[in-house]
């Protein structure tokens, strides 16, 4: 369960959210839409335990993470969370396997034994045959795949996603979302999409929107 209560947030003065609650069951996926400026991607960050809320709490299994020092953050992160973000992270000094393999490695798998479910994902994503690459030989949309492959690796039980397929062409796109939407209904997983586009948050099983007064269905 991830429960989102009272969540505040603003910059420099100016409020962006402003007691945001949102409550999300094991097996819940929700698209969040709304203008841009709103602050999804604030939210997404703060949920992500990316950045602090000013106020509220974040609770994921009955832990308030909103309040964790770095460490257990980190630990929380790498265990339980996927991210696919606009700025994902390839690394470049990693094969294109590997990349996808790191959230297994991270968490004690071994590096063989990481290979098989890093290979299933790539190939789900269309990138079967570019195991061997370097992330220079990639095209951006490439990339975006490759990054939300690894998201997906571990089998994380909160999957966050924000415009995840920005840099895709329609098919491709298509091919993430259903994934996305797949991997969350068969680990019972939650999770969280934020994006623009009408066809991605319809992949969802749910929309709210944001709105400078909080989220709505
Ligand atoms: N680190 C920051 N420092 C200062 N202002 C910030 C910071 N992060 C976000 N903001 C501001 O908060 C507001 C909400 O930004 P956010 O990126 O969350 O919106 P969004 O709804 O995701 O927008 P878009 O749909 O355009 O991506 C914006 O006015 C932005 O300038």
């Amino acid at each position: 369960m991830l429960e989102i209560e009272n969540l505040s947030r603003g910059f420099n003065g100016r409020a962006v959210l402003r007691e945001v609650s949102l409550r999300l069951s094991p097996g819940e996926y929700v698209a969040i839409v709304g203008e841009s400026g709103v602050g999804k991607s604030t939210l997404l960050n703060l949920v992500a335990g990316l950045d602090r809320p000013d106020a509220g709490r974040l609770v994921l299994d009955g832990i308030d993470y909103a309040r964790l020092d770095e460490d257990a953050l980190t630990r929380l992160r790498r265990n339980k969370l996927g991210f696919v973000f606009q700025a994902f992270h390839v690394l470049p000094h990693l094969t294109v396997l590997q990349n996808v393999a790191l959230p297994l490695w991270l968490r004690g798998v071994d590096g063989n034994e990481a290979d098989v479910p890093a290979q299933q994902l790539l190939d789900a994503v269309g990138l079967g045959e570019r195991a061997v690459s370097w992330p220079r030989e990639l095209s951006g949309g490439e990339m975006q795949r490759v990054a939300i492959a690894r998201a997906l690796v571990h089998c994380p039980k909160l999957v966050l996603a924000d415009e995840p397929t920005g840099n895709l062409d329609p098919a491709n796109a298509a091919r993430v979302l259903t994934l996305l939407a797949e991997r969350i209904r068969q680990v019972n997983a939650i999770g969280i999409l934020v994006t623009h586009s009408q066809t991605a948050a319809a992949t969802a099983d749910r929309i709210l929107h944001l709105t400078p007064t909080g989220l709505r269905a």
